[in-house]
């Protein structure tokens, strides 16, 4: 089992360790961290100063009106002084927050980037999935904006909505407390409708974003699936997904505007209903002979004590995006990450001299979904230090499962996977990340030349490492096509590249980073032969120097591997060598070979010439190495017919019959 000295660090935010808490602005302080609060905390001094002397010079003008109405010239010129230094200050210090929103604003999108992008990187690489990976562009993106938003512009229409008029308030309280209290009233009906509307807008909201992000996910998904879609024409399954996501979001922007509606007129009801009593209140206090001058004054102010009020209903719609968009934030940030030790393990260089390490599971049992029955079941398996493993098994069988546990995409619900002697567990995700190559089927390419591309296997490689690492991937044929050779940019996701031409690059970075373990993953679907050749002459650079593990779809890698581990519904459930495996003559292995050899014996010719400078041909035990198969060899991989029948036709014409 793991270490029990490994703690489990919490999320970024941890809402059972600390309660989250429920204000907006106290969630926007925990979500942008402790070194971007005090910018936040200075923006909210500012917007605060600015609200309160608006109120005041709102409250000043009383007397000035009243000195006014009264002919009390004197005094009048006096009150409009102070109305005048006040109204300045006023304007100084709305100018001073203005410019204050707008730099902390964007130093909160700052913020939010960084405090994801940390978090990010804690993730299990098993959480990334396509659904989420375009969620979180839309946030990223979209939502960092969205969130900042309520700093850079709403901050000052909400504190100026409370503070103003109740600056204002305490103004009118002390000229006529009557009066104040039909305001003060007011105060708690209206923050009932405030609450009352944002609960039923809530979940409106919730759903308008979730439609957003997966109509946004459809249109990319439409933009890259063009030759699908054509060839499948406008009534396909691509086109009504769109459709149905751009209608279901079209549906829910609706429905908003339709909980809106009743919302925003109800606040705004009660707004005027309030200043209709006050000036009920006022009018009824005249008729008892109060002050007149004051009252009008007064009843001026109440006016002015409605319009910041309203202004914040009128902000709503827009102020509640922000709002959600702050929520996914929070959402993202309190994801568990995977447990990582305080301390580094104490790794130590293989004592054979050879430069891999052991890949180890022991009785490991997986599942995606815990109600789900395992993917993986008791499954153990040993890689030796320097060995080629070859996982096979129909498809659906857990092969890839088993590549990505060992990178630890997600932790196992029982047992142990190790690499070089230590639980993965006990390794920091940097270590882990150090020991492995890792060649999957879906390659991501950074916006970039192809040089830099290779160059992420390692970053310190010189342009001779990288080219030569390149061109032992076959790259080199690549590169003399492109406009620009090793400096050709290969636009977002490597879309300049072929699907094949993709995974060589992958192929280049694993060379590069001449890891003690590669996880290969053979792409049924880029088989080509000069992908084949690719992947061959990989192997062959890399058997013996490293350890590796692969998903394996090619008769040579096979034949050739040190151990076959045969899978079948997450149990493995023969090993050996092709030879042993052969001999067992009630095998699965044996039974399913046989059964390719009686279809017609297929074989594939040996792989391409090398180019110039590169390692020979063979993975151990293929082409010259002894085998009783390859001559005469079924050219299917016991992966099941499946695989042959994905070889591409460019492969398939090097396909004969003896
Ligand atoms: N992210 C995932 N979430 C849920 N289930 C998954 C996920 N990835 C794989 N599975 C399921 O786990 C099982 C094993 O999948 P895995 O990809 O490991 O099989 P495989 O042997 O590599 O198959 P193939 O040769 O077709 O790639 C399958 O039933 C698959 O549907």
């Amino acid at each position: 089992m793991s270490s029990p000295t490994t703690p489990a660090p919490g999320p970024a935010l941890d809402g059972a360790a600390t309660p989250l808490p429920r204000s907006v602005l106290g969630r926007l302080f925990a979500v942008v961290g402790p070194a971007a609060a005090p910018a936040l905390r200075r923006q909210i001094a500012r917007v605060a100063a600015y609200s309160v002397l608006q109120g005041v010079t709102f409250v000043l003008s009383v007397p000035a009106l009243r000195a006014l109405l009264d002919h009390d010239t004197t005094a009048a010129w006096w009150w409009a002084a102070a109305v005048a230094v006040s109204a300045a200050v006023t304007l100084a210090a709305r100018h001073a927050q203005s410019m204050g929103g707008f730099r902390v604003g964007l130093a909160t999108i700052n913020a939010l980037h960084h405090r994801l992008g940390d978090h990010l990187v804690t993730l299990p690489l098993g959480w990334f999935s396509a659904k989420r990976g375009d969620r979180l562009t839309r946030l990223v993106g979209q939502g960092t904006k969205d969130a900042s938003g309520i700093v850079a512009h709403y901050l000052e229409p909400l504190l100026t909505g409370v503070l103003t008029p109740a600056v204002v308030l305490i103004g009118v309280l002390a000229w006529d407390w009557r009066l104040g209290l039909t305001l003060l009233v007011c105060a708690p009906v209206l923050y009932a409708v405030h609450r009352w509307s944002a609960a039923l807008a809530a979940t409106v909201d919730r759903r308008l974003d979730e439609a957003a992000a997966e109509a946004n996910g459809r249109v990319v998904e439409f933009a890259r699936a063009q030759s699908v879609l054509r060839a499948g024409g406008p009534e396909g399954l691509g086109w009504s997904l769109l459709d149905g996501s751009l209608a279901a979001q079209d549906r829910e922007t609706r429905r908003r505007s339709r909980a809106d509606a009743p919302a925003r007129l109800l606040f705004g009801i009660t707004v005027h209903l309030g200043v209709a009593a006050a000036l009920v209140v006022g009018t009824s206090r005249l008729l008892d002979g109060a002050d007149t001058a004051v009252l009008i004054a007064l009843l001026v102010l109440t006016v002015r004590f409605a319009e910041p009020v309203a202004a914040v209903a009128n902000l709503s719609t827009t102020l509640r995006g922000s709002v959600t968009a702050l929520e996914n934030i929070v959402e993202v940030l309190s994801e568990r990450p995977l447990p990582e030790p305080t301390e580094p393990a104490a790794l130590t260089e293989p004592a054979d001299g050879k430069r891999g390490l052991a890949v180890e599971l022991r009785d490991v049992r997986f599942g995606y979904e815990a109600d789900r029955p395992p993917v993986l079941d008791g499954v153990s398996l040993r890689a030796a230090p320097g060995s080629v493993v070859a996982l096979v098994g129909a498809s659906g069988a857990g092969k890839t499962t088993v590549t990505r546990l060992v990178a630890r995409f997600a932790d196992v619900d029982a047992g142990q996977v190790l690499v070089g002697g230590h639980d993965v567990r006990d390794l920091t995700a940097d270590q882990l990340a150090g020991l492995l190559s890792v060649v999957f089927q879906d390659v991501y390419l950074f916006d970039d030349t192809v040089l830099e591309n290779i160059r992420a296997g390692r970053p310190t490689a010189t342009d001779e490492e990288v080219e030569r690492a390149g061109r032992l991937a076959r790259l080199g044929e690549v590169v003399d096509r492109l406009p620009d050779g090793w400096h050709t940019r290969v636009g977002e996701g490597g879309a300049a590249l072929s699907g094949g031409e993709r995974q060589r690059v992958s192929l280049a970075r694993a060379l590069l980073k001449d890891a003690p373990v590669v996880l290969l993953d053979e792409a049924t679907a880029w088989l080509d032969a000069g992908n084949q050749a690719a992947v061959q002459r990989t192997l062959a650079e890399l058997s013996g120097r490293c350890t590796l593990l692969v998903v394996a779809h090619r008769l040579e890698t096979v034949v050739g591997a040190d151990l076959i581990v045969v899978l079948d519904e997450g149990r493995v459930v023969e090993t050996g060598t092709h030879e042993e495996l052969l001999a067992r003559k009630d095998g699965r292995y044996a039974a399913f070979w046989r059964e390719r050899t009686a279809v017609g014996g297929w074989r594939l010719d040996p792989a391409p010439a090398p180019e110039s400078g590169a390692a020979g041909p063979a993975v151990p035990g293929q082409a010259d190495a002894p085998t009783d198969a390859p001559a005469e060899a079924p050219t299917d991989v016991p992966t099941g017919a499946h695989a042959a029948e994905q070889v591409s036709e460019e492969a398939a014409k090097e396909v004969r019959t003896p």
